[in-house]
C-alpha cells in the first residue's frame, strides 16, 4: 500500500536522480538533491547591478525609486526532479541543511518550504518540488548536479474547530492560489 514516498518527475526519468534519502539512523529529513547543474548568483553583485542600472539611467536613490521598480530580487528555483505524495492530513516540510548557511552562503529565503499533499501530480508541473534559494555570499555559487541541496520533514497538520469544508484543487503552486501566477 502506497501512504507516502517521494517519486521521479516524468521529465528527469532516465535522468539518475536519487531519491531523497535520510542519511542517519534518527534522522528527520530526507536529503534533496539538486536536478541539474546550476549557478546562483550573489545577490550583492545583482544588487548592485541594479543600483547601477539606477544610478545610469539618471535616477536618484531615493525611496521611491525602489517603489516604482518592479524588478524584484527573485529567489532562484532549483529543479529537484522529484515529487512527494503524503496522506491529505500530512505536509512536507522543506527546511534548509545547516551546512548550507554554514558552509555555502546559501538562504532559503521562504524560511521554510511548504509541500502540500495536493501539489502531487498537479496539472501544471506534476508536483515537481523546487526549492528556493538566495546566494548571499559575494561569489556566485555553483551547485552541482547531485548536491544535497534541502531538507525534506513530513508532519502532521491541524485543523481549526471551525474549519471551513473546500472543494478546490491545487493546480500548481508559487502563489497559484492568488489567482494569476506570480
Ligand atoms: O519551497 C517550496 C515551496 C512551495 N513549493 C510548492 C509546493 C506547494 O504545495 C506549493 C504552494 O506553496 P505555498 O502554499 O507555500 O505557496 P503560495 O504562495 O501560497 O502558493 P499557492 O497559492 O500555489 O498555494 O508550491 C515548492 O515546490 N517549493
Ligand atoms: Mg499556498
Amino acid at each position: 500500500m502506497k501512504t507516502r514516498g517521494f517519486e521521479i518527475v516524468s521529465k528527469y526519468k532516465d535522468k539518475g536522480i536519487n531519491l531523497p534519502r535520510r542519511q542517519t539512523i534518527a534522522s528527520a529529513g530526507y536529503d534533496i538533491e539538486a536536478a541539474e547543474d546550476i549557478v546562483i548568483p550573489s545577490i550583492w553583485r545583482l544588487n548592485f547591478v541594479r543600483i547601477f542600472r539606477l544610478i545610469r539611467n539618471g535616477h536618484q536613490l531615493y525611496e521611491r525609486d525602489y517603489e516604482m521598480s518592479d524588478d524584484i530580487l527573485k529567489p532562484i528555483l532549483v529543479p529537484t526532479g522529484i515529487k512527494v505524495y503524503m496522506p491529505e492530513d500530512e505536509v512536507l516540510i522543506l527546511a534548509n541543511r545547516s551546512s548550507n548557511t554554514f558552509k555555502k552562503n546559501l538562504a532559503l529565503p521562504n524560511g521554510i518550504g511548504v509541500i502540500d499533499a495536493d501539489y502531487y501530480n498537479n496539472e501544471k508541473n506534476e508536483g515537481e518540488l523546487f526549492v528556493q534559494v538566495l546566494n548571499y555570499g559575494v561569489r556566485p555559487l555553483k551547485i552541482r548536479k547531485g548536491d544535497r541541496i534541502a531538507q525534506g520533514i513530513f508532519i502532521k497538520y491541524l485543523k481549526t474547530d471551525d474549519d471551513l469544508p473546500i472543494a478546490r484543487e491545487r493546480v500548481s503552486g508559487f502563489g497559484s492560489t492568488n489567482g494569476k501566477e506570480s
